[in-house]
């Protein structure tokens, strides 16, 4: 039931998601034994900047990305960075982390002065993405689509991101279909989790005002992505 235009779309997303990772020597970082929270910060910041890096490089992949306009281009970016990062962390903390990359992420981030409040909901959200054991696919079609979010601030032309998502959201409608049959309802399970990584995102802007209020660097990368210093 794909279409060899669908095929073609599921094939160049998955290399792309596969191919775009947080390099292992970053990521091995978090087995260190430093735990204070400024290197905890320090990492946590590291580790963020190389999934900034890595979810652009994974955009410029997507079908269609790179014919919107520029300043479209960035808008998307920038509305969609915390969500695919969260996304995309959530998917790697519930894969079968490398030696107990899971409990230690978690404790890194617990302990980077990110206060209770936040943490709580961001736990939750990780442990809802691990019950719904996504497929690789699903997972790289469910992160494409929060990307190509039509209503992000500043966005000009919503019609043609529009277009671009709605052929995704035909495709993982499919694949949850394909690899869920005994679940009719999977496909608005897995969007369901897209509005709860709305709530996650505007959490992340008061983590991100009350860090800076304890004088909290980040690197020029982040700055520009999330508009702070
Ligand atoms: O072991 C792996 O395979 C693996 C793969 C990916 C991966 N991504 C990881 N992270 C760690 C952190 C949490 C998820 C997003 C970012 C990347 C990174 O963000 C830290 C962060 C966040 C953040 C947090 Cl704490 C939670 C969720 C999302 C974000 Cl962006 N906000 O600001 C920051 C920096 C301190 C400035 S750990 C990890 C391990």
């Amino acid at each position: 039931e794909f279409t060899t235009e669908q095929q073609a779309l599921m094939r160049v997303i998955t290399d792309a998601y596969n191919k775009h990772q947080i390099p292992q020597d970053v990521t091995k970082k978090l087995l260190q034994d430093q735990y204070s929270t400024e290197e905890n910060f320090l990492l946590l910041t590291e580790m963020a900047t190389s999934q900034v890096q890595v979810l652009v490089e994974f955009t410029k992949n997507i079908p269609g990305f790179l014919s919107l306009d520029r300043e479209d281009q960035i808008a998307l970016l920038k509305g969609s960075a915390v969500e695919a990062m969260f996304l995309r962390s959530a998917q790697a903390l519930n894969k079968k982390m490398p030696i107990g990359h899971t409990e230690v992420l978690e404790e890194r981030i617990h302990k980077s002065g990110i206060s209770e409040e936040f943490i709580k909901p961001m736990f939750n959200f990780y442990k809802s993405i691990g019950e719904l054991h996504m497929v690789l696919e699903e997972q790289a079609l469910l992160t494409t689509i929060t990307i190509l979010t039509p209503d992000r601030p500043y966005v000009k032309d919503q019609p043609a991101v529009e277009r671009l998502q709605e052929n995704v959201l035909d495709l993982l409608r499919k694949m949850c279909v394909l690899h869920h049959p005994q679940e009719p309802q999977y496909f608005a399970r897995l969007l369901g989790r897209l509005t709860e990584l709305r709530t996650l995102s505007h959490y992340h802007a008061e983590m991100l005002a009350s860090w800076k209020v304890n004088n909290h660097k980040f690197t020029p990368l982040l700055c520009e992505i999330w508009d702070v210093q």
